[in-house]
């Protein structure tokens, strides 16, 4: 498709703070320009000159002055008002330096159901603004009154048949209503004066709710947006891209990272429609390794249970506190680098890449922030990126080969402990703030594919799950986060983590756990009973599983057999699982017991 770059611009209602926070967050991004919302312009103790001085100082131009709405389709004393209100925000455009300015169709009860009117007066508002060198775009909101479809709103500007008038299109009133975007088509790109760019999840509920609270940067919701903007460009529109989300996560989030989420998001987008932006990223063949940050307390405990779960310490690293365990292809790293006590966490993923320096060139070109590197002089040459939540993210060869050396007595043969084969995957509990960004993260930086998101309640609130995965599941990642912020309410296993282990026999491993004392996540009759009423998987079968605290679900391609391990330190515990006959999920049914076991445990341990 097209070489050219596409402008790159965002709606300051995007981001939470002051016009002046929002200014410098989406310069800081890289963005081109901004749409002005108007609130933000009203609330500002700057001028609308300084404003434009700031924003050229920023490298910003300003695309854009909205909304103006309820102008069209009203009596006459209201359109003489409506005209006034008009040359006042021209003055105001003026002097922002802004020639284009949204007028959004009519939801006003004083207005009447007549197009020919609208032509009309949209006809008179496009020669006010002729007069002063500006162009008016109208678009059509999904709740507008009469006038709630793009096609409805083209119809109107082709009836008033002024230069300077033209339509904005944006994704979120076109797709919300199901429309029909091939139909953009038929348009003539110089009539397309504005383009706005919103994803949403699907949801189903009232459209302006849906509009004004959970709108998303594009890639991180449902809709078909490659296909939209592929109808746009083909009429030859060379407008800015420009992102539109309101989104109540957003408005309260940093508005620095708030912003670098928006830039990535906007070249994902670019990438799908066939612009230049990066190398595609590279294969992911494995999880090479995960490290836990912790300390002496919690090393131990958790040093004594990989032994117990058959793992061996295979090696010590030449300049750090680090040590390695391996079983099968496993490896975990245990770095006592931290000073809390009790404290554990995973303080680093390791994925190996066809091409680990692709891999970093490609994190590098989608706005990950690369991360300093803190090696010794003989030591592996390690790109790592920081995820969202603060994970590191390291890229490195298939086979692991280079940075295994790092560590002496390493490469001995592991002991055939429980028959664990690798890792099945490594569950992040994400920060609030944090959930979509992570799933776009992944997506564009490493090229992982998000997987359906599952929302179920919990013990300590409402929770979703979402797993980033490559195409063969041997990457996988699975993201937790809350629907809702979280309050004061705060039991000390709320946000744990998980490494989850492929395990050839989960029964036979849990049975051999419970042999050597290891501590094993008690789960209650309760469960079982239930498990029985519902999926009636014999007798035996369950008595094994009930005996041996051994978690079980399915799909329809098969099913899961899983036991987790107690807390191990203050957010840690480990997982193995079985994966029969391409199970894709993660047992996510089965989390809310899994989380007040946890609770009951630490509750017996006097740690609430
Ligand atoms: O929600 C609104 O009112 C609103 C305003 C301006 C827009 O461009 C839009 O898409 C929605
Ligand atoms: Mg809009």
């Amino acid at each position: 498709m097209s070489t050219a770059e596409p402008r790159r611009v965002i709606a300051t209602v995007c981001l939470s703070g002051t016009l002046e926070d929002k200014l410098a967050a989406a310069a800081a991004a890289g963005f081109d320009g901004v749409e002005i919302f108007e609130n933000d312009l009203i609330a500002s103790a700057a001028a609308p000159a300084e404003i434009r001085q700031r924003c050229a100082d920023l490298g910003l131009t300003v695309d854009l002055y909205q909304p103006f709405r309820d102008f069209e389709s009203v009596p006459p004393e209201l359109l003489r008002a409506n005209l006034r209100r008009a040359e006042r925000k021209f003055d105001v455009m003026e002097q922002l330096g802004a020639d284009l300015v949204l007028v959004c169709s009519t939801v006003s009860p004083d207005a009447v159901d007549d197009d020919e009117l609208a032509a009309e007066q949209l006809r008179l508002l496009a020669e006010r603004a002729a007069a002063r060198g500006m162009r008016v775009a109208y678009e059509a909101l999904a709740w507008g009154r009469f006038v709630n479809t793009y096609e409805h709103s083209w119809r109107i500007v082709r009836r008033a048949d002024h230069p300077a008038l033209g339509v904005c299109l944006d994704s979120f009133h076109v797709l919300s209503r199901g429309g029909d975007p091939a139909l953009i088509r038929t348009i003539p790109g110089e009539k397309l004066f504005f383009l706005q760019l919103a994803d949403a999840p699907r949801l189903d509920m009232d459209v302006l709710q849906w509009s004004r609270h959970h709108r998303l940067f594009p890639g991180q919701g449902s809709f078909d947006l490659q296909t939209f903007i592929g109808n746009v460009l083909s009429t030859g529109y060379a407008g800015p891209l420009s992102l539109e989300v309101f989104n109540d996560v957003f408005r309260q989030a940093d508005p620095k990272p708030a912003a670098v989420d928006a830039m990535r998001s906007l070249r994902l987008l670019e990438e799908q429609l066939g612009f230049p932006v990066a190398e595609p990223a590279p294969r992911l063949s494995g999880h090479a390794f995960v490290e836990l940050a912790v300390d002496r307390e919690s090393g131990a405990r958790i040093a004594g249970t990989l032994a117990a779960l058959g793992f061996e310490a295979t090696g010590e690293h030449g300049s750090k506190p680090v040590r390695l365990w391996e079983q099968g292809g496993a490896r975990v790293l245990l770095n006592a680098k931290s000073e809390t006590p009790g404290s554990a966490e995973i303080g680093a993923l390791a994925v190996e890449s066809a091409d680990p320096s692709s891999s970093a060139l490609r994190a590098e070109a989608m706005h990950a922030p690369i991360l300093p590197r803190t090696r010794g002089p003989e030591e592996a040459n390690l790109a790592s990126v920081a995820a969202p939540d603060g994970t590191e993210v390291f890229f490195c060869g298939a086979g692991s080969g280079s940075w295994l050396a790092d560590f002496a007595g390493a490469g001995a043969a592991p002991v055939p402990g429980l028959g664990i084969t690798g890792i099945d995957h490594v569950a992040l509990t994400q920060p609030f703030d944090h959930f979509d960004e992570a799933t776009l993260f992944y997506r564009s930086v490493t090229g992982l594919r998000p997987e359906p998101i599952a929302e179920y309640a919990a013990p300590f609130g409402m929770v979703r799950t979402r797993g980033v995965a490559d195409p063969t599941g041997a990457v996988r990642l699975a993201l937790t986060g809350t629907l809702v912020r979280r309050g004061e309410w705060a039991p000390a296993v709320r946000d744990p983590q998980h490494i989850a282990f492929a395990c050839d026999h989960v029964l036979a491993a849990a049975r051999t756990l419970r042999e050597r004392g290891a501590p094993v996540l008690r789960i209650p009759d309760n469960y079982y009973d239930d498990l029985d009423a519902r999926l009636d998987l014999g007798e035996e079968v369950l008595a094994q599983l009930r005996a041996n605290s051994v978690l079980y679900d399915r799909d329809e391609h098969g099913e899961y057999l899983h036991v987790c391990t107690e807390m191990l330190g203050s957010r840690i515990f480990f997982e193995l699982v079985q994966r029969i006959g391409g199970y894709a999920g993660y047992g996510v049914p089965n989390a809310p017991v899994r989380m007040a076991a946890h609770r009951r445990q630490r509750l017996a341990a006097g740690s609430g």
